[in-house]
């Protein structure tokens, strides 16, 4: 059954701890991280429809559904660090989350993102919870930004490998009521060197509402640079 977004503000004794985060089966000490892009109870009608439609067009190649986790595999993680981090800067990883996936189901940004190759564009179909108010009614700037930087962050890092935010520019042109979902559409325009420059709309579902637009410059990350501390 759905929730809506006033049931989840109704709901008594929501569970404790850190849901979603990775379960250790004590048999096995294999740890299971539950994909945060798959629908959950607290998925509206609209981002379900649009779910099930972008899940048909992945079936012949074209889009493909992109996977989501709070914590990054620690592969992932040491990669990320031996490449381009000075070890000493890493602090607080055993209990570091992903920014955008911290909430409890329903509260926050429930997404899905979609990644289509051959146009270089990454889809993003966003439910905004209750807890990113800013505005009364209305979402939070800072939430949007965060959701159109990890957009087009998403889809530089898809296009060009591992990037880094350098600009983000931003114009709000509408409010985001509470509660609603909004579709972010994403795409890389140009390549220059290591300059990944990606742009972005945020846009109702019935695409009558333009919300806000963006570009942004996304920095290829140079293994041989690195982001050590600069002394
Ligand atoms: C793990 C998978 C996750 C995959 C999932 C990803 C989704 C999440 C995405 C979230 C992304 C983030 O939030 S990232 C967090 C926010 N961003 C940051 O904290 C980044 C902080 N900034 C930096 O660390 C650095 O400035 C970098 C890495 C961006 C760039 O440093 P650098 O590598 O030393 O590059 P640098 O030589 O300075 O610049 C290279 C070229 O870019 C130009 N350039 C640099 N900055 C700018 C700028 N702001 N505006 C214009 N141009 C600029 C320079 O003039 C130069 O041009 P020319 O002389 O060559 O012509």
């Amino acid at each position: 059954m759905l929730r809506s977004c006033a049931a989840l503000l109704r709901t008594p004794g929501a569970p404790r701890g850190r849901p979603g985060a990775p379960r250790r089966s004590f048999s096995s000490e294999k740890v299971v991280q539950k994909d945060c892009a798959l629908p959950n109870p607290s998925w509206s009608k609209d981002l379900r429809l649009l779910f099930d439609q972008f899940m048909k067009k992945c079936e012949d190649g074209s889009w493909k559904r992109l996977p989501s986790y709070k914590q990054f595999f620690s592969k992932t993680f040491q990669g990320f660090q031996t490449l381009y981090l000075d070890p000493s800067l890493v602090k607080g990883e055993e209990h570091a989350q992903l920014f955008t996936r911290s909430f409890e189901d329903g509260l926050g940004f429930e997404y899905v993102m979609f990644y289509n190759d051959a146009e270089k564009r990454v889809l993003c179909f966003l439910q905004v919870g209750p807890h990113l108010q800013g505005a009364p009614g209305f979402v939070h700037g800072g939430a949007i930004a965060t959701m159109m930087d990890s957009t087009t962050g998403t889809c530089a890092c898809r296009a060009g490998g591992i990037a880094m935010t350098a600009n983000l520019n931003i114009n709000f042109k509408r409010p985001i009521p509470l509660c609603s979902v909004v579709v972010i559409d994403s795409q890389l325009d140009k390549v220059e060197g290591r300059k990944l420059f990606v742009s972005c709309n945020v846009r109702s579902v019935d695409e009558k509402t333009l919300h806000s637009e963006a570009s942004a410059l996304f920095i290829k990350l140079d293994p041989d640079k690195s982001l050590r501390k600069k002394r």
